[in-house]
């Protein structure tokens, strides 16, 4: 099922024309006690967070020095990016902008124009489809070609498909998850090691209307967390049961957000006499704040108290399997705008992600009107 991961021994050249340049678009984050606050203010505009969720993660920043890990982690991406590209015979330039701290993507996207290039190639560190994940990145890009005030930036911007099925990014996950279980072997109780699947909730209803098809957002992850686990089962010669739960839950108490919360799963399973859990974290690309606070500081606390071993597996960061992937990802999105055939990888009987979205898709619910990228004609004005 994996096999068709770019082996990094025999690179195949890559083309990405009709593209000059590639932009990795992330969510960005504080590098120093000072930043947080306008960073946590970026973020949440207009988003009806209550303040006291506000100073809560705040706290969480703080108790990090201020410094997310986030950004160093696109560094480390957007270097093992440059160097895979420069192996396939590949020289378009990649550069990096976020929707919520510096390098902000309208600097970016302008310098990237300024530097004299027109067709850019977007990839963004989220692989999944919903409003936030997808939709959300598009809304920047398009807010960063219309470049406010100074008149619209003379540049066309492509995306690749939303990509959490793509078989290198699973094999990522499996070889973190078997490692994971290598380390909670020698701590694990006499109950069954369950694999606990873990992303960022949503509103309920941001979940149900994530495409493709309403409710993709928790059909993208069943999808991987059943690959993943029956991977992992294989590679080991048994089977595990596996749950997928939710983290980072923020907004008003009274608006539903997608559960079980990853503390209570916990509490669930030792109360069920489970021997240990592995925290597999499948919704995020890299160890963020997401990580390091909610699952390896709060859930690792969760199961400390109740006395559930656990182990965090990694996320997929620059594993030459996905750094692999996303490079595939790449050539076969330069392919598509060329017009030619391609066979895009998934693991079996998964969704494929989009090239272009419908205009409908992921919906903005606060703001339906709001001008996105990348999506076909309705509010696609560039
Ligand atoms: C689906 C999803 C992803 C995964 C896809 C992707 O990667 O895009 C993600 C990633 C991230 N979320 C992050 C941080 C935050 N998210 C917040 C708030 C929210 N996230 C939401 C969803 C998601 N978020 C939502 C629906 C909200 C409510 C407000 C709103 O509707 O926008 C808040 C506000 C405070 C709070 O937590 O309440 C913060 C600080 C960081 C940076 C970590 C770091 O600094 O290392 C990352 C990578
Ligand atoms: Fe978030």
């Amino acid at each position: 099922m994996i096999d068709r991961v770019t082996s990094p021994e025999s690179p195949s050249r890559i083309d990405l024309s009709p593209y000059d340049a590639v932009v990795l678009v992330s969510f960005g984050g504080p590098e120093a006690a000072e930043e947080v606050v306008p960073f946590l203010e970026n973020v949440t505009r207009g988003r009806g967070i209550p303040r006291e969720r506000l100073v809560e993660v705040g706290e969480h920043y703080f108790g990090f020095g201020g410094r997310s890990p986030i950004n160093d982690q696109c560094r480390a991406l957007l270097a093992a990016l440059r160097t895979g590209l420069a192996e396939r015979g590949c020289s378009v330039p990649v550069y990096w902008g976020n929707r919520n701290w510096h390098p902000f993507l309208a600097d970016t996207l302008a310098e990237i124009v300024a530097d004299g290039h027109h067709r850019v190639l977007a990839l963004t560190t989220s692989a999944y489809p919903s409003y936030s994940s997808c939709r959300q990145y598009r809304e920047n890009l398009y807010d960063a070609v219309r470049n406010g005030t100074a008149g619209d930036l003379d540049v066309a911007v492509d995306r690749i498909r939303q990509y959490a099925t793509h078989p290198g990014f699973v094999a990522a996950s499996v070889d973190a998850t078997t490692e994971a279980l290598d380390r909670l072997d020698a701590s694990a109780g006499v109950g069954p090691v369950r694999l606990v699947f873990v992303t960022h909730s949503i509103p309920t209803a941001m979940s149900d209307t994530s495409g493709p098809g309403d409710g993709g957002y928790l059909e993208w992850h069943q999808t991987v967390a059943r690959a993943v686990a029956g991977e992992v089962g294989a590679r080991r010669g048994t089977t595990y049961d596996h749950d997928l739960v939710f983290c980072s839950r923020s907004g008003p108490p009274s608006q539903p957000w997608l559960e079980p919360d990853v503390n209570d799963h916990l509490r669930g399973l030792a109360a069920a006499g489970a021997g240990g859990a592995v925290l597999v974290p499948i919704g995020f690309v890299s160890d963020h704040m997401e990580v390091v606070y909610d699952l390896d500081t709060e859930a690792v606390a969760t199961a400390a108290e109740i006395g559930l071993p656990v182990a965090r597996a990694a996320t997929a960061g620059t594993h030459p399997a996905f750094v692999g992937a996303l490079l595939d990802l790449l050539a076969e999105r330069a392919a598509v705008a060329r017009d030619e055939d391609v066979t895009p990888a998934a693991v079996p009987g998964g969704p494929v992600g989009r090239y272009v979205c419908p205009a409908d898709c992921c919906p903005n619910l606060r703001d339906p009107a709001r001008p996105a990228l990348c999506q076909t004609a309705a509010h696609a004005a560039v």
